[in-house]
């Protein structure tokens, strides 16, 4: 579960401080969540302080983890990158689990939410494909062979385990987003955040991308400008000038942006 509370964002500018995000309260429930709106509204904002990678200036963010996706739960129904949406739906956050404060938690909040970029460039540091999970699960994995083995699983459920010794710039956009998520889920965070993770992409990888992110176990909040990803959520947020402009069900919250866009 993802709460804001009363939460704002100012940046101080050199014409003084600029309000990126008005008060915002939100309780996340749903298992898939999409954010929709125009350039610059907020939507980047809104997603960075799920796990702390932007602290709100007044108000608080909570993350309540939920259950712990383990790798057997969740690959259980087999690969999902290849075959598409296949796992079972995130399970509700378990009451025993204390809400973790973005601004203060910091080290358990990024434990529990993932964060997938738009230009998987940006995630990527290491040399090889199997390196670059191996570099995610670090602080889980203290043994080299057993990193090894766990980086290998992650990539076979994404269907890149043949590519585990190529370069990471020899790969494909739509690869090399498949290879970001894989690195970020092989952590088992409980939550996913994906900002704009199919801009990069032609429509097939798009395609791939989408069923993948509505198809995981894990709460999933996805930061969109792809219309159709958008509809497939549980519940939509359109922001518009740094505010929640509307919230609902996608399709009628895919209305509203098409009539006030
Ligand atoms: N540190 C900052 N200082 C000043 N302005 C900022 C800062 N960070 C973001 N902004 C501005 O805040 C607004 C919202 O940015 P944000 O990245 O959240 O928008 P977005 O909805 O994700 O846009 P896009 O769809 O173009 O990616 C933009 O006008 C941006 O220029």
């Amino acid at each position: 579960m993802i709460e804001f509370h009363e939460a704002t964002v100012v940046a101080p500018t050199q014409t003084g401080d600029l309000t990126i995000l008005h008060p915002v309260s939100l309780t996340f429930t749903e298992p898939k969540i999409s954010i929709i709106g125009g350039n610059g509204s907020g939507k980047s904002t809104l997603a960075r302080l799920i796990n702390g990678l932007i602290e709100p200036t007044t108000g608080h963010v909570s993350i309540t983890p939920q259950n712990p996706v383990t790798e057997s739960a969740a690959g259980a129904t087999g690969a999902v990158g290849a075959a598409g949406a296949t796992a079972t739906p995130a399970s509700a956050p378990t009451s025993s689990s204390p809400a973790l404060d973005t601004a203060h938690d910091g080290h358990a909040v990024r434990r529990t939410v993932g964060f997938v970029f738009t230009d998987p460039a940006a995630q990527m540091i290491m040399p090889t494909v199997i390196e670059d999970v191996e570099l995610s699960l670090r602080r889980t994995h203290r043994k080299k062979p057993e990193r090894r083995a766990a980086a290998l699983s992650a990539l076979d459920r994404f269907g890149l385990a043949h590519l585990a010794d190529h370069s990471v710039h020899a790969l494909s956009g739509g690869q090399r987003q498949l290879l970001a998520i894989a690195s970020v889920l092989a952590t088992e965070p409980s939550i996913l955040v994906a900002d704009e993770p199919t801009t990069l992409l032609d429509l097939k990888n798009a395609r791939r991308i989408g069923d993948l992110l509505i198809g995981l176990p894990q709460q999933t909040v996805i930061v969109t400008h792809d219309l159709e990803l958008a509809a497939r959520a549980d519940r939509t947020v359109v922001i518009a000038d740094g505010r929640v402009a509307f919230d609902g069900a996608p399709a009628a919250a895919i209305a509203w942006y098409r009539a006030h866009a």
